[in-house]
């Protein structure tokens, strides 16, 4: 039955992080030995804001709605009281077989996310705790069998409980907690038929949890459908949206992002892992094909690869195969677009406005963030609103230790920005967030590289000074020494020029191809018609890129004398990007084996045509 709660009825508590709190450790909650084991095991020393607020609530029955930034351990804030529940319920009864808790999220990435967390928090737990991810891909029977088994916990999309729910396979009667994660997103992810739906099918009385990073509407909407009075904690730490991340904007022109980007990578001016956001996925390929050209791997990431290619690429980035992953923001391709004034959304508690409502681009384009495909179907034409088209490929995604995040197209909101800024600095950690901005007389110079938004990038960049002021963070200038910079340009354009628009094309192609090859689906038809798999895998193979074995490595007379110091303007010299000693190291012995292989082998200074270019044409 439909549970609408009046929340006016009876007052919601308003708790913000700011406060001088007795400091609370995960030692001081009333947690389980096997949860407080599992916590060690994970590292997790101290509770994140989030989590020292939620969890003793939590663990009291309350019903949570939390907003917190992204990154700020919202997961756990959540998956420790109810395995907490579960582990207490089945202390009496070990025999005890309910679905007790349902977890719903809008996609299939998070789906697996946040059953890995679950499946580490439970690893001491033996059998007591059994969960299912209902948006794997297994066959109706298998899956059937999984629930037929009744797990403790079920994780999935709205549409796929829905299903479930109506086939009976899956029966929600003994629900006792129901977390909505990312509750600003469900609804706009085209739910909204399905959570109406589950709104009637849960049973009066159960736990609730809206985790989500902004308090929006849609919110409140959910908010309106499951929750009884529940604790809304709006949470600001100190060094919330932003804070911890030391943010730096550099100007620059369309083909000087590709130049600084070579450098950057090329010379480790950057330590440890990237998240590099483009503005479409074209743009992807072109630059991991234009960084492959020098031998930097990166992989990439974007709506148009299946997700289990994406959930894959997450994971191999998170392992630490890449260092360096390109994601697409492709939802703000634009077809048509136009700068509009929307109307200022009012937070779902009070009166506030939301500042991030002001100028936006309106979008619209064909390329959407997929949720779950089984969402209703009225509900799947609904197209995404700018604002939420804004950020969905990466939203929610925990990259782990991610060092950097360069803005190599900068987004066309401000709170697109702090988005993606929040993948780095996450669970407290620093981070550097570093975006190209390319000024007004600079955009359409370089008409093959240019990317539409850019002329924006000032209007963009401002917003986001202001935003980020607001929090008491500030984005600063950063300067290149330009013209030691100016001597890697040759390699550059070459390299470029390399990556042709076919290349770009075959590239995606072969993405696509592959995952065509590792589908599950068309095994049965390969196995019959091995012609056609050969004839995919001969394709594959093909590469359109020139290759260009000298780009690989950095001679030396490219190297400024002062080192890689040498590159960064003296005033952003003492920001010290990403610059330590390990990596100035690592270049001097670059060097060295540079020198020894041009002794040793034909690839002197004379074979290098590069260089004898360079040391005819260029003052030295
Ligand atoms: N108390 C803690 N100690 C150490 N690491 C933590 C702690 N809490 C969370 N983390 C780590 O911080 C990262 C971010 O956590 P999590 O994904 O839960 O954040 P989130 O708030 O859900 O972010 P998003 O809104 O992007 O989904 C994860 O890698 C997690 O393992």
């Amino acid at each position: 039955m439909k549970r609408k709660l009046d929340a006016n009825d009876v007052p919601s508590t308003d708790a913000t992080g700011g406060e001088n709190e007795a400091q609370i450790t995960f030692e001081s909650l009333p947690l389980d030995p096997r949860l407080r084991q599992a916590l060690v095991k994970e590292n997790f020393s101290k509770p994140t804001l989030v989590q020292s607020k939620a969890i003793p609530l939590a663990l009291e029955g309350k019903d949570i709605l939390a907003r917190a930034k992204t990154g700020s351990g919202k997961t756990a804030a959540y998956v420790l009281p109810v395995l907490q529940s579960i582990l207490q319920r089945k202390s009496n009864d070990l025999s005890l077989k309910e679905t007790s808790a349902l977890i719903l999220v809008p996609t299939r990435e998070l789906s697996e996310q946040v059953q890995r967390v679950i499946v580490s928090f439970s690893s001491f737990c033996g059998k007591a705790v059994r969960s299912v991810n209902l948006t794997q891909k297994v066959s109706d029977s298998v899956q059937r069998a999984m629930l037929a088994d009744v797990p403790d916990i079920i994780i999935s999309t709205p549409a796929r409980v829905v299903s479930n729910v109506n086939n009976s396979a899956l029966s929600l009667d003994h629900l006792r907690q129901l977390v909505i994660d990312e509750a600003d997103l469900v609804l706009s992810y085209g739910y909204e038929d399905d959570i109406n739906a589950l709104a009637k099918a849960v049973p009066r009385g159960v736990q609730t949890f809206l985790m989500s990073a902004t308090l929006t509407s849609e919110v409140d909407t959910l908010k309106g459908l499951f929750c009884r009075n529940p604790v809304i904690l709006k949470l600001t730490e100190a060094e919330d949206e932003g804070g911890g991340i030391s943010q730096f904007a550099v100007r620059c022109a369309e083909d000087e992002k590709f130049l600084l980007t070579y450098v950057i990578f090329k010379l480790q001016l950057v330590k440890g892992k990237c998240i590099i956001f483009v503005g479409d996925i074209d743009r992807c390929y072109r630059l991991k094909l234009f960084l492959e050209q020098f031998g930097i791997k990166s992989c990439v990431l974007n709506s148009e690869l299946p997700a289990n290619s994406r959930i894959h690429v997450v994971q191999e980035f998170n392992k630490g195969v890449y260092d360096i992953i390109i994601a697409a923001d492709d939802q703000e391709v634009l077809g048509t677009k136009k700068i509009k004034k929307t109307a200022a959304v009012k937070n779902a508690d009070s009166n506030e406005v939301d500042d991030d409502a002001e100028a936006e681009i309106e979008e619209s384009s064909d390329d959407e963030v997929q949720p779950d495909e089984s969402a209703s179907t009225s509900n799947k034409k609904q197209k995404l609103s700018g604002k939420q088209k804004d950020y969905g490929i990466s939203r929610g995604i925990d990259f782990q230790n991610v060092a950097c995040v360069l803005n190599f197209d900068l987004p066309t909101t401000s709170k697109s920005y702090t988005h993606r800024i929040g993948r780095t600095g996450r669970a407290g950690k620093t981070g550097m967030a570093l975006s190209f901005v390319v000024p007004k007389e600079e955009y359409g110079k370089h008409k093959p590289t240019s990317y539409p938004t850019a002329k924006h990038d000032e209007a963009v960049l401002s917003k986001i000074i202001k935003r980020q002021g607001k929090l008491g963070h500030e984005v600063r200038p950063y300067h290149f020494e330009m013209k030691q910079v100016e001597s890697f340009r040759y390699r550059m354009t070459d390299a470029l020029r390399a990556v042709t628009r076919l290349a770009i094309q075959e590239a995606r192609a072969r993405e696509i191809r592959q995952e065509l090859i590792k589908s599950e689906k068309l095994r049965r038809h390969f196995e019959e018609n091995p012609d056609e798999l050969r004839h995919l895998r001969h394709d594959g193979e093909i590469r359109a890129v020139r290759i260009q074995p000298h780009l690989k490595h950095v001679p030396d007379y490219l190297m400024p004398s002062k080192g890689k110091q040498g590159l960064m303007a003296e005033d952003s010299q003492r920001h010290g990007v990403g610059i330590g000693k390990t990596s100035e190291n690592r270049i001097r012995k670059a060097r060295e084996r540079n020198r020894g292989k041009g002794r040793r082998g034909a690839v002197g200074k004379k074979a290098d045509p590069l260089k004898n270019f360079n040391a005819k044409g260029r003052k030295k």
